[in-house]
């Protein structure tokens, strides 16, 4: 049996289907983007920023995401012989390049999992107490458990069929849609002007000037939009090639909306410091208060269940990431072995050890969440960056074909974006995810040597090798010393 992608198991079985029709195409993007960042999203801005800020924030991010959405439907049209995310990087600037993009989409992967766990976690907390006290005991065990018990679902290759998918995002969205409409109808117009720019007079950490709450709110909302890339990877299943192009970018606007109505009508409802106060996940609590007890029943319930379709998704993505690099020899090939399921278990089992080992961290930090969406998404800007980079490369080595011109300049647009948007989002994540490069380079060593490969590796190569094993060592370094906190 075959495991599928995030993205590919949202929709049907192209066997029995001649094709994915721009229904199923756009169904795929929101359910490979839309986890369980858009429940906590109300709360997380408004510590970030007052609406004026977070709605120039939207505006920048929506563009930035549509560039590079824009850069994936081109290459998947123009290079319908590459699978995989990495394989871009790895055709445009080699086989270590590929390495870096394919690990990075890995960690990321299997990072947002532990943010999953976290908020699944929290929604958990509004039924039953014992997951919010202090003691974080009950939490880690119940946590393990799930991620133990997908584990084992996953790896006996269970297939997620379509109808559960469908069911799934129903449950999602009708909890979202009363969300927000009830929003609208409770928005005062006041409550949403008082402090459109600036809260002032309230300690939030989240004051400041207009550009310092713009990019807190970046690492937010690069958060939810982390999946995009799911639609665009089915391209080469579409009914038409041309569908997959314009069922992203619908399936983006779509999901832009939602986030914003999401995030900004709560702005008209309780004064950004209330919000950025409310007990999280924020949509929860600030439905609650909108509606009664029933209103924080019914979002936490569809936390938990849009937080599941997406953790079993993304158990899924992981194995294939590494078991397609293993193919492509990025990997030692004990990564890209099946079992008698024809799930490449190692993989699976070995992401599961490393999200375990994280779930741990809520014993220490309340910043759990936080902290793993901001390494996933950090992560997953890695193979973004080589996305567009390889789309320059691309429009320039092509640069007479019809479009070109334009096509350079997205690549640009997202480029540009992307590497702000590690900038903005901190460094200090990069420098940390470059640690997780230590143990991988080491295997991508191991699998080069595999096929007998002499690590003859160019002189780029070895660059780019000792500049990423360099910086890993001094995180490692600067973490012992205490000088890298998060
Ligand atoms: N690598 C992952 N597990 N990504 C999960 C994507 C999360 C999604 N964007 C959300 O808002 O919840």
């Amino acid at each position: 049996m075959k495991t599928l992608s995030a993205a590919e198991s949202a929709t049907p079985d192209p066997a029995t289907h001649q094709g994915l029709g721009m229904g199923a195409l756009i169904s795929t993007v929101v359910t490979s983007c839309v986890g369980g960042g858009i429940f906590a999203l109300a709360s997380d801005l408004a510590i970030a920023a007052s609406p004026g800020p977070a709605l120039i924030a939207w505006g920048l991010v929506g563009f930035g995401i549509l560039m590079l959405a824009l850069c994936l439907n081109n290459l998947v049209l123009k290079r319908p012989d590459l699978d995989g995310i990495f394989s871009y990087a790895e055709e445009g600037f080699g086989k270590y390049t590929g390495f870096i993009s394919g690990w990075g989409y890995w960690i990321s992967a299997w990072m947002g999992t532990v943010a999953f766990a976290t908020v699944m976690m929290n929604a958990m907390g509004y039924f039953f107490p014992i997951f919010n006290g202090a003691n974080k005991f009950p939490t880690v065990i119940f946590a393990s458990i799930v991620l133990w018990l997908v584990t084992l679902l996953v790896n006996r290759g269970i297939e997620s069929a379509s109808f559960v998918n469908a069911i799934i995002t129903i449950c999602k969205l009708i909890p979202l849609f009363t969300f927000i409409v009830v929003a609208l109808l409770l928005f005062k117009v006041n409550v949403f002007t008082a402090h459109f720019w600036y809260n002032v007079g309230d300690n939030l950490s989240g004051a400041g000037s207009i550009s310092a709450q713009i990019k807190r709110c970046f690492i937010i909302m690069m958060w939810v939009f982390v999946g995009i890339e799911g639609a665009t990877m089915l391209a080469s299943r579409a009914k038409k090639k041309s569908d997959a192009g314009k069922a992203t970018l619908i399936g983006l606007f779509c999901i832009l909306g939602l986030y914003m109505l999401a995030s900004i009508l709560p702005y008209g409802y309780l004064s950004r410091n209330a919000l950025a106060t409310i007990h999280q996940p924020g949509m929860v609590y600030i439905f609650r208060e909108m509606v009664g007890s029933w209103g924080g029943a019914l979002i936490s319930g569809g936390l938990i269940i849009s937080t599941l379709g997406s953790w079993i998704s993304w158990t899924m993505l992981p194995a294939e990431t590494t078991r397609l690099m293993a193919k492509r020899h990025l990997l030692p090939a004990i990564f890209g072995k099946a079992n008698r399921y024809g799930v490449a278990s190692f993989s699976l089992v070995l992401s599961s050890v490393l999200i375990q080992f994280f779930l741990l961290s809520l014993l220490i930090t309340d910043r759990a969440y936080q902290i793993a969406y901001s390494m996933c998404t950090v992560a997953v800007t890695i193979c973004y960056i080589l996305v567009a980079a390889y789309q320059i490369k691309y429009s320039i080595q092509h640069f007479r074909e019809k479009g070109s011109g334009f096509q350079l300049t997205v690549g640009l647009l997202a480029l540009t974006f992307e590497c702000t948007a590690v900038y903005f989002s901190g460094i200090k994540y990069l420098i940390l995810c470059t640690i997780a490069y230590i143990p991988g380079t080491i295997l991508y060593l191991m699998a080069r040597r595999e096929v007998g490969d002499q690590v003859d590796l160019s002189r780029k190569e070895w660059v780019s090798m000792s500049a990423i094993l360099t910086c890993g060592l001094l995180a490692i370094v600067f973490v012992l010393m205490g000088r890298l906190v998060i």
